[in-house]
């Protein structure tokens, strides 16, 4: 039966999508954004199909804020059924999965809680796999940064245990006995690991655990008295809960988050916390498919993806706080353009996604102000350049005022810098050159877009594109539209900046200055 499974498994992966391969009447649409069930619905274009795909990390981060209606639950008999298969026929042994466990448990909290405010992690582990999850999550912790601590009463005899304890240990990681436990677990720590027990519960809990479970139930009590208390992230089930039916009499813990392992049991129908995670990107497609579980896709190379809505935020409370190094007039460069070099190498250091990407703003001779973003493709002494449709509204605004400013914003490093000029058309063979460069793909789609006017549906942009594409499928040179090509600003303002604590950001300006009739540029410190 396995390779039977396996066999029509291997026909599917022709779909491309992880997760979509059921068959493609099933793909019955899961999730609810409007565009992803328009993409899937009718029939697809090449150019569609292609063109989704290339973007599928971030559309698949998109799709994952879906109804949880739409995904699958297990019973508890089919958690374990699917943990023998993994464990039997499917070749996997159980360090690698609880490896990968504990990982997205630690992956998830991180994308939630952050270090900085939330650093005292307790781990508190049951004789089972789940505290096996429970003691990897604290390793990788660790390493993310976090102050983790491991309450583990009933330690499991066997070299993969003893291992993980090792490897803690090895840490100076601190393992405390329920006697160490304060009784009050608020002020000690920021982050409940309930790493208890898992799927294979039943009954009541016995001591330790529930005395340990009580703990974690009266934390809520301070809910009422509006002190901080550390939020519960439950690993695969709130231990106590029963695994189908969940909180039966409603007194059991209640998560912050819940990091659902494979695929969600059922009683995570039931849970309420703010934040749902699915963990364990390693369900092979012939157990998806025999479960004919639907699953989100995972983002890009992420360990885990939230499922159900992400939890509703007061906006204004939304706020970063910039910890950065000085940025001081004694470092920088004295020319602007070789500070923007350096900075630039940091983003491209820092791994940033789109550095090159930028927000370009011009006005017309109404004055009215337009926004939007463009690719740098080159900087040098000359200035910035970029390119686009000399006949969209840009391309309008800049014939009719010159005058550009362009901004760039490198999140990870807490940077954002200003530039401002006047614009000129790039030369003709610079954008011949230019154009000839890009994938042939967007050379067609350069072809066919009338930037910024309006067209009467997406499929008008397929037709052409597709009839483009068949013209010129001998590999023909594609002739670039006169109505395409570059502008290059060139810069008389510059703004460097950078977040630090208590909004008292560094901005160093250059504006250029004549002395002795030589253009210097003169640098000043702005108010944050
Ligand atoms: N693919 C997967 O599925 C993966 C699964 N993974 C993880 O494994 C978890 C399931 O692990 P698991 O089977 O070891 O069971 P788990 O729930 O941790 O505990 C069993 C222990 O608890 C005990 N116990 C039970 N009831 C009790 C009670 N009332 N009061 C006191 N003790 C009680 C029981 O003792 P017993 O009753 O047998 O004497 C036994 O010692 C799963 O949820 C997930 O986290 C990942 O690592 C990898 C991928
Ligand atoms: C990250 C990013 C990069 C972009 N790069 C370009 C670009 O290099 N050239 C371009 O014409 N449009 C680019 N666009 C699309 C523009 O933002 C904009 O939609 C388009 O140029 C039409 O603008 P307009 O109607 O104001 O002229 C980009 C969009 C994004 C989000
Ligand atoms: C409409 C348009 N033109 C041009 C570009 C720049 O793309 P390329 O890097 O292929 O030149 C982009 C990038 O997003 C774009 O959206
Ligand atoms: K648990």
């Amino acid at each position: 039966m396995w390779s039977q499974l396996v066999h029509k498994t291997r026909r599917m992966t022709c779909f491309l999508l992880p997760y979509y391969h059921n068959s493609p009447s099933t793909t019955k649409l899961i999730f609810t954004p409007h565009y992803a069930s328009s993409v899937f619905l009718r029939p697809v274009s090449s150019l569609a199909v292609r063109s989704f795909c290339s973007k599928s990390g971030a559309m698949s981060s998109l799709q994952s804020l879906q109804n949880l209606d739409s995904v699958s639950f297990l019973k508890q008999r089919e958690a374990a059924e699917i943990d023998e298969t993994l464990m039997g026929p499917l070749g996997f042994s159980v360090d690698q999965l609880m490896e990968l466990a504990g990982l997205s448990v630690a992956t998830s909290i991180a994308e939630v809680y952050k270090p900085t405010e939330y650093s005292r992690v307790l781990a508190i582990c049951g004789p089972g796999n789940n505290g096996g999850d429970g003691l990897v999550a604290a390793r990788h912790l660790h390493h993310f940064g976090y102050k983790p601590f491991v309450c583990y009463p009933k330690r499991t005899p066997k070299p993969l245990y003893s291992g993980l304890v090792t490897q803690l240990e090895s840490l100076s990681v601190p393992f405390l006995s329920t006697e160490d436990l304060p009784l009050d677990l608020s002020k000690d720590f920021d982050i409940l690991v309930d790493a208890m027990f898992g799927f294979s519960f039943h009954g009541a809990p016995r001591p330790p655990f529930d005395d340990l479970i009580q703990r974690l139930v009266c934390l809520h009590s301070n809910d009422q008295t509006h002190q901080k208390r550390p939020v519960i992230v439950s690993i695969d089930i709130p231990s106590g809960w029963h695994v189908e039916e969940a909180d039966i009499d409603g007194e059991g813990i209640k998560p912050d988050m819940l990091v659902s392992l494979t695929a969600p049991k059922l009683c995570a129908k039931k849970f309420c916390g703010s934040h749902h995670f699915l963990g364990g990107r390693f369900v092979p497609p012939v157990i998806a498919d025999k479960y004919k579980l639907h699953l989100p896709p995972y983002p890009g190379t992420s360990m885990c993806v939230r499922i159900g809505k992400p939890p509703q935020v007061d906006i204004s409370t939304l706020r970063e706080n910039y910890i950065s190094p000085e940025f001081l007039e004694e470092q920088v460069e004295s020319d602007p353009i070789d500070q923007f070099r350096k900075w630039f190498d940091d983003a491209m250091a820092a791994d940033l996604r789109e550095p090159n990407a930028m927000a370009l703003s011009t006005a017309g001779k109404d004055g009215k102000l337009s926004s939007r973003m463009v690719l740098l493709k080159g900087v040098d002494k000359d200035g910035f350049v970029w390119y686009t449709n000399y006949e969209s509204r840009k391309a309008r605004e800049l014939s009719e005022n010159p005058c550009a400013s362009l901004l760039f914003y490198w999140e990870g490093l807490n940077r954002q810098v200003r530039i401002e000029g006047s614009v000129q058309k790039v030369s003709d063979e610079e954008s011949e050159q230019y154009f000839h460069s890009r994938p042939r793909g967007s050379q067609i789609g350069a072809i066919v877009s009338k930037q910024s006017s309006v067209v009467p549906g997406r499929h008008v942009l397929y037709q052409q594109y597709e009839e483009l594409e068949e013209k010129f499928s001998d590999g023909s040179v594609i002739p670039k539209p006169a109505h395409w090509g570059g502008y290059r600003l060139k810069p008389k303002l510059f703004e460097f900046w950078q977040g630090q604590q208590s909004r008292l950001h560094d901005r160093l300006q250059y504006s250029p200055q004549e002395i002795d009739g030589k253009l210097v540029w003169k640098i000043d410190r702005l108010a944050p």
